[in-house]
Parts: C-alpha cells; structure tokens; sequence
C-alpha cells in the first residue's frame, strides 16, 4: 500500500512536471526531464518542417532546442553557468585576446550544465533516421572523479528512448560471440570516422557499425549493440559529456584514445578523440589504439 501510494505520488508528480512545467528538483532527474523536453520541441520542428530542405531544419531544430535549453537553465538553474554548442562564443572564447573574447565565466563557476541541443544534426536532417539525440550534462568542481561529470542523460527522441544518470541503465551483456572470441562491434562516425578506423578494425577482426550522434554510438555501447565506440580527428566537449557520464554511471571504460582521462569544463572545449567500450575490452583495444594513435 505504502508502496503503491508512492509510486503513484511519483507518476502524478511526473505528470505534473509535464503539464506544468514544473522541473525535477534532483540534477540527474532535471537532466532527464530537459533532453526530453528539448527532445519533443525537435520532433515538433521535423513534424512541422518535413525535410525537404535540410539547411533549414537543421537551423530551426538547433534553434528551437537550443532556446528552450536556455531558458529552462535560467528559469531552474539560475546560478549555473552554460556551455553550450550553440554559443558561438564557446568555441573562441577560450583564446583570450584573439577575438576580443573575455575568459568564460563557466571557468570560474563550480556548477556547468554542458548542453548539445542536437548532436547527429546531419541525421536529424534526413528523413527516416533516427540516430540524433540532446545531451545534457552537469559538471561540478567538487568532485570526485576526473571527468567531473555530476549528472547526465541523452535523449533519443526519434527511437523514444533516453537514459540518465538517474537511472542508470544496467551494465551491458557480454554478447556470446565476443565471450566465445568472435569479432567486436566498433561504432563509429558514418561521415566521419577517425583515419585509422579500418586498419584498427582489421587488427581486431572487428566490425565497424557508422551511425550519426555521439549520444546514439555511446547509448549503443551502454545497451550491448555495440562493443565499443572509438573516436578520433576533432570534437567537442559538448559532444561527448552526457553520454559519457551516463556511461561512467553505468560503469564502462570511457577515456581519450591514449588511454588519459576526459576531462571537461577546461578552457579550451575541444576534445578531439576518445574510447568508449565494456571494461573487459579496454585493455585490448587501448593497446591496438596505441599503435594507431595519430601522433604516430
Ligand atoms: N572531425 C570532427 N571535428 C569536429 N566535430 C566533429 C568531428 N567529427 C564528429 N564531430 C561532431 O561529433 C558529433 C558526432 O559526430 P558523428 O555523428 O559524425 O559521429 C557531431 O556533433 P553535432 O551533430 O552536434 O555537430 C559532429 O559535428
Ligand atoms: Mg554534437
């Protein structure tokens, strides 16, 4: 009864939060109810839209994600700074002088919400695909770990799916062929994977999966349909922080390709490259990307 009575307290509270607009108290629940909410606004923008010119629905989705994002944050989160893919100045800020850009106050601030409205925006411009997702991490300096990521989650609005550091999604099986030796399964970009990709498959006898999103290639990673995701050749912090803190929650190996930590909120957002995969695989593919690494 007791039981009973507090779920439907959860469910009601849930609907209230939806009809509402109220938001969840908790960081990882806030997380989870705004790359939903974000998420929803962007299949609104497709419904709308449709696809017949794709400039144009990328630019409004990012848009219209990016604005309800901001202006969530500073209704709920008034205190917290913003890194976002969507603020221009993100991605220049960091080199003081150059543009006349003044040091981010996010470099200063102990709570980051690190948001990409739309990752796999290529994907959500083409009819039919549903590799895209929003990602909404909280970095905070009083942490822990190296990634310093509090809170996460990455919604999958066209497969209606969306994980979170909330509810952290269980550990993935270990796939019968992988235990018996058969080939790994390694997602990676479909337009642009890193320049090592096939020898480093070939090495592993593994199979490369392309799929658009970050977001998605690591949620396929936490859900055993890949084995692995690798990147190399340029991103940005934005791109990876949500799903990786949703798979550091879960418990995975997340790292740069070197085998170092990711690390987030530093002054200059790009993080170009890394390694996604289940515990038992990282020293193998660790090893193989050591011989790959673009340096060498
Ligand atoms: N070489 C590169 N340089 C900069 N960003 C890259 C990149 N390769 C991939 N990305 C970014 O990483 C995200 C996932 O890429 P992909 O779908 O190719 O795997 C995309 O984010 P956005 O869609 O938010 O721009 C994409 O722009
Ligand atoms: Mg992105």
């Amino acid at each position: 009864m007791g039981e009973r009575t507090e779920t439907s307290a959860r469910v009601n509270s849930q609907r209230e939060n939806t009809e509402t607009g109220t938001a969840p108290v908790t960081d990882a629940a806030f997380a989870r109810w705004l790359a939903d909410r974000a998420g929803q606004a962007l299949l609104q923008v497709r419904a709308d839209m449709g696809h017949a010119d794709g400039p144009a629905l990328k630019a409004a989705g990012d848009k219209a994600a990016h604005d309800l994002m901001l202006a969530e944050l500073a209704r709920w989160r008034p205190a917290d700074a913003v890194l976002s893919e969507e603020d221009d100045h993100a991605r220049t800020a960091w080199r003081e002088g150059e543009h006349g850009s003044v040091r981010p106050e996010r470099l200063g601030a102990n709570r980051v919400w690190i948001v990409d409205p739309l990752d796999g925006t290529r994907e959500f411009s083409e009819e039919g695909r549903a590799d895209w997702a929003v990602h909404v991490a909280l970095w905070t300096a009083d942490c822990g770990s190296p990634s310093c990521l509090a809170a996460g989650a990455v919604a999958m609005p066209a497969q209606h799916r969306t994980i979170a550091t909330d509810h952290p999604p269980a550990y993935p099986p270990l796939p019968l062929e992988s235990a018996n030796g058969g080939p790994i399964r390694i997602a990676a970009s479909r337009t642009r994977p890193p320049a090592f990709v096939t020898a480093l498959a070939e090495e592993l006898g593994a199979e490369l999966m392309p799929m658009g999103s970050a977001g998605v290639k690591i949620a396929a990673v936490i859900s055993g349909e890949a084995d692995a995701y690798v990147h190399a050749g340029g991103q940005y912090e934005w791109d990876s922080a949500a799903p990786v803190a949703v798979a550091l929650a879960t418990g995975l190996h997340a790292s740069r390709i070197d085998g170092s930590a990711l690390k987030y909120n530093e002054a200059d957002p790009k993080l170009p490259d890394l390694v996604v995969c289940r515990k038992d695989l990282a020293p193998r593919l660790l090893a193989a990307l050591q011989r790959h690494l673009p340096s060498k």
